[in-house]
């Protein structure tokens, strides 16, 4: 018997507003694999993103697990994944270190112990004791990264990771979701650039967009 792991979502559809967004969007994303979402401003990737966390339901369509259908039970599948959005949710009077030691709190698989590792692995050990209100905006960044090395969630969902990040950091998010995936883990991320993710699949949502895009001069 196979034991493949799997994600998946259906035909969903989207609406935001009054306004539909896109339809007929489908994808799936096996143990080790990852998805690039691509299309242009506004054709719904971060919607799309959240619908996959379970934080928008879909207007039409449906989400599983190999072991069966997300609605059936949204607890468990809020422990499957971490999201990362735009933004980056750092409690601003917390230190860096407070705010991952948070964070490990409230994942349901968080484990405070990996702390000093997420530190080391985005290069924040220096600034542990900061304040995050003080940290500039890639270094903000890399503190709302380093949550994803805190828990064993297997479903990582990340709406354009490496917007501020510079080039050794940005190298480090790809290497992580590498090995990530090397675990069994899955990665589906929104980018408007480059991705570094050997073998991923890409699902441009622009054939699917239902938003009119003003032509630009
Ligand atoms: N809360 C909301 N209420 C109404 N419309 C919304 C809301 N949030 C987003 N939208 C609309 O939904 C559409 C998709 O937005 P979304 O942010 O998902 O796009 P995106 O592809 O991620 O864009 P970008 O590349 O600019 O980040 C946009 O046309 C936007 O105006």
């Amino acid at each position: 018997m196979s034991d493949t792991r799997f994600f998946l979502a259906e035909n969903l559809a989207c609406a935001r507003g009054e306004r539909a967004v896109f339809r007929d969007v489908s994808l799936r994303v096996e143990n080790g694999g990852a998805l690039v979402l691509r299309g242009p401003n506004g054709t719904g990737k971060s919607s799309l993103l959240r619908m996959l966390a379970g934080l928008l339901p879909p207007f039409a369509g449906h989400l599983a697990w190999h072991d069966g259908p997300v609605d059936e039970n949204p607890d468990r599948h809020a422990a499957r994944l971490v999201y990362l959005g735009h933004a980056n949710a750092a409690q601003p009077a917390l230190t860096v270190r407070e705010n991952l030691a948070f964070w490990a709190h409230l994942q349901p698989d968080g484990q405070p112990q990996r702390i000093g590792d997420a530190l080391g692995a985005f290069a924040l050990s220096d600034l542990a004791e900061l304040p995050a209100r003080y940290l500039s905006a890639g270094q903000t960044r890399r503190l709302a990264l380093a949550r994803l090395l805190l828990g064993g969630a297997p479903l990582w969902l990340l709406d354009e990771p490496a917007t501020g990040l510079d080039a050794a950091s940005t190298a480090t998010l790809w290497e992580r979701i590498a090995a990530h995936r090397a675990l069994g883990g899955m990665a589906i991320v929104a980018v408007h650039g480059p991705a570094d993710l050997p073998g991923a699949a890409e699902l441009d949502l622009a054939p699917h967009s239902l938003i009119r895009q003003a032509a630009l001069p």
